[in-house]
């Protein structure tokens, strides 16, 4: 089986909020909440990738990201290489554009069980990076 390509985004705010979307209904990983992203098509790399499918699926302009983690992570049905970034300036305001329920929530509250297996140790380094002493 041939590895697919994601980039992912990690949206967040002064206030050390984040930006989720729930995985629509009859997709890979229904139901679980995620950080917008998608499949990297021919001829992107995964930025660019990131910044057209954060405007398709959340309707952002993303104006600057750093890349955060890059992990591989077998699912049984699929082999993904995921490509995480914070994304932490963008024009507009994010919204679910593809019928989407979605939220913002504080770094602290993300619940590692709501989100797909792969995202786990994305999330440990989300708290500990934004932890406020
Ligand atoms: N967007 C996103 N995908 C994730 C996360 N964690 C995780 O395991 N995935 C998986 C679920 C999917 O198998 C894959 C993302 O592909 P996708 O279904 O969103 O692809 P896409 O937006 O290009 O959608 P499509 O055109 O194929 O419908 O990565 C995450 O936090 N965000
Ligand atoms: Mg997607």
């Amino acid at each position: 089986m041939k590895r697919i390509e994601i980039a992912v985004g990690i949206i967040i705010n002064s206030e050390q909020a984040i930006f989720v979307t729930q995985r629509l209904k009859g997709s890979h990983l229904a139901g679980y909440w995620e950080f917008p992203g998608g499949k990297v098509e021919s001829g992107e790399d995964a930025r660019q990738a990131l910044k057209r499918e954060l405007y398709e699926e959340v309707g952002i302009e993303m104006i600057h990201s750093i890349p955060l983690k890059t992990l591989e992570y077998d699912y049984p049905d699929r082999q993904l290489t995921l490509h995480f970034f914070i994304v932490d300036g963008w024009e507009g305001q994010p919204e679910g554009r593809e019928g989407q329920v979605s939220r913002w929530i504080d770094v602290s509250k993300l619940n590692v069980a709501e989100f797909p297996e792969a995202n786990q140790p994305v999330i440990v380094e989300l708290k500990q990076r934004y932890r406020i002493e």
